[in-house]
């Protein structure tokens, strides 16, 4: 897995999302324009012309193969290339604020075209993949322990409108690193997507020992600096 420690402030973090999701956004509103767009081919290979040309400003510094994810001295981690929940992904849903109260998390987003599988309707694998990562993070922010997928199943009650939804997600128990979790999509007029699944906390997980020792790295490189 890819773990890096990064010296960040809490500050200094807020600082960098305040750039970086508006720009997330701006790219939403150009997957979506795409989708929805009328204008003619001579306006579309105009446009064309000019993403290409944003595409080659932003690839001038850039890094090697994914984002990853990494983790602040405080270790809250910073998945901003996460596919459910990056903030700076213009692919992921707009799901980022997840509310964590009383074992549950709840989080309510909007789904427009780019989210399409039936006309109308919410793709099933993007249910599957929201529902999984507030599953994911109900077990994982919960109980404390950071959790993979083991095991998900969906059940499709009834088609998921695109638009507002709401999600939620609970433990129902756990047992050793496995923990069971279930959660559903709603509209206003009830759960369209129903599902449980099994989180496990992987045994592999960099220990204690190891994050501590990155830490002390790092302090060794501010002694330094
Ligand atoms: C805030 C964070 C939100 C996170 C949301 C993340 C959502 C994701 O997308 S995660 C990515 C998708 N998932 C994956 O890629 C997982 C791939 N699989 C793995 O990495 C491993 O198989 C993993 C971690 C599931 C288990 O590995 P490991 O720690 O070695 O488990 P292992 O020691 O064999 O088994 C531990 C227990 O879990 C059970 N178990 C193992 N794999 C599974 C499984 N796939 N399903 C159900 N149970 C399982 C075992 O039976 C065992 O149970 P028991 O203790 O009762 O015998």
């Amino acid at each position: 897995m890819n773990f890096r420690l990064v010296d960040l402030s809490a500050e200094e973090i807020a600082q960098q999302l305040s750039v970086v999701e508006p720009l997330t956004d701006s790219v939403r509103g150009l997957i979506d324009a795409v989708i929805r767009t009328e204008v003619d081919d001579d306006e579309l290979n105009a446009a064309r012309e000019q993403i290409d040309a944003i595409v080659a400003r932003l690839r001038t510094k850039q890094k090697p193969g994914s984002f990853g994810v990494q983790f602040t001295r405080e270790l809250s981690g910073l998945s901003w290339g996460n596919a459910a929940v990056g903030a700076r992904n213009g692919i992921a849903p707009p799901m980022r604020i997840v509310h964590h109260e009383d074992g549950r998390a709840t989080c309510d987003v909007e789904l427009g075209a780019a989210y399409e599988g039936p006309g109308g309707l919410v793709h099933g694998g993007v249910s599957a993949m929201l529902i999984d990562q507030l599953l994911g993070e109900a077990a994982s922010v919960g109980n404390g322990l950071p959790c993979f997928t083991g095991t998900l199943t969906v059940k499709y009650l009834r088609p998921t409108p695109l638009g507002p939804l709401s999600m939620s997600a609970e433990t129902v128990r756990r047992e050793g690193r496995k923990i069971f979790v279930r959660g559903e999509i709603c509209t206003a007029d009830g759960p369209t997507v129903t599902a449980e699944a099994i989180m496990v906390s992987p045994k592999e997980l960099p220990s204690r020992d190891q994050i501590m020792k990155l830490r002390a790295e790092l302090a060794a490189q501010d002694g330094q600096g």
